[in-house]
């Protein structure tokens, strides 16, 4: 799909504006995407591996912790997936010292640079050094909550990016941004900000989370994310180039679970998971990385 943002919002806001009420796929986006899967088969192969993170937010006690890292480091897991978890800070180390190498840990924040004296604060160099291979930034309860900006966050990535810090870098509109036909301007305008900050994408992984559907149980339709991931896709083809489009997995967060995420899977451009709630549980959690299988029934 070679349109850019600005031609596909005009056709694609109207749709979005009513696509939570009615979530089917319009015929002309399947036919798009038909053309695009075709395009990103090569791609695909060489590395888009599936990717599955568990993120446990201000979740956890030593004792639930051990447990959770015990169903973890028990399961059968699809050898064809990005497995990682973000424990609250505090527990890194104990994960990192428990959790199968299987599993990569993120941190689910990171300091703006270079550490010192900046109370509160974890740099990306600490993280490097007990061997946290990834960040999660930009996620919604950091922008709404914690007041986080667009250019804070892009800072944020680049510096953690330098310090060989893998970045899970998140965006999504507010349910009013999507009521008011603005989800793409949302996304693209976060998405900016990261382009803005990013010069080597291969450490990248973007997860979409529409807000909405953060911790509320109404997950997004299949159509919803895929539609919303197509087009972010999209617009990195346009502002970033073709090969960084299609080599960039776009993961899918919000009330995802063990009984939704097979339909999501299926999609095209649905790469992968960022789970909450659901990464607590670890027959849950070990259910929604497996449905890679779905995702290969499907291709
Ligand atoms: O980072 C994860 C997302 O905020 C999704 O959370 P959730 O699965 O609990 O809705």
């Amino acid at each position: 799909m070679a349109a850019a943002p600005s031609s596909l919002a005009s056709s694609h806001l109207t749709r979005l504006a009513a696509a939570v009420a009615a979530p089917a796929a319009p015929q002309q986006l399947r036919l798009r995407c038909s053309r695009r899967r075709a395009q990103r088969v090569v791609a695909m192969a060489g590395s888009g591996k599936f990717f599955v993170g568990g993120n446990w937010k201000c979740n956890g006690t030593k004792d639930s912790i051990s447990k959770l890292v015990s169903e973890l480091n028990a399961a059968t897991l699809e050898t064809d997936v990005d497995v990682v978890v973000a424990p609250p800070f505090i527990y890194i180390d104990q994960v990192k010292n428990s959790l199968t190498d299987r599993i990569e840990i993120s941190a689910q924040n990171v300091w703006i640079g270079k550490g010192g004296a900046y109370t509160g604060e974890i740099s990306a160099e600490q993280l490097a050094d007990i061997g946290c291979q990834w960040v999660i930034l930009g996620h919604s309860e950091r922008r709404h909550i914690i007041g986080e900006d667009d250019e804070f966050i892009g800072k944020k990535a680049a510096y953690a990016l330098s310090q060989n810090v893998k970045l899970i870098a998140c965006i999504g509109e507010l349910l009013e941004e999507r009521e008011a036909g603005k989800t793409f301007d949302v996304c693209f305008k976060q998405m900016k900000a990261y382009a803005d900050s990013i010069s080597n994408w291969a450490n990248v992984v973007i997860a979409y989370e529409p807000v909405w559907a953060i911790g509320t149980g109404k997950v997004a339709s299949p159509e919803q994310a895929q539609e919303v991931h197509a087009a972010v896709r999209d617009w990195l083809k346009t502002n970033v180039s073709p090969e960084v489009a299609s080599s960039t997995r776009i993961i899918y967060g919000g009330s995802v679970n063990a009984a939704n995420c097979a339909e999501l899977a299926k999609k095209e451009d649905i790469d992968g998971f960022l789970v909450g709630g659901a990464s607590l549980k670890g027959p849950d959690f070990a259910t929604i990385i497996n449905s890679v299988t779905s995702k290969k029934v499907a291709a």
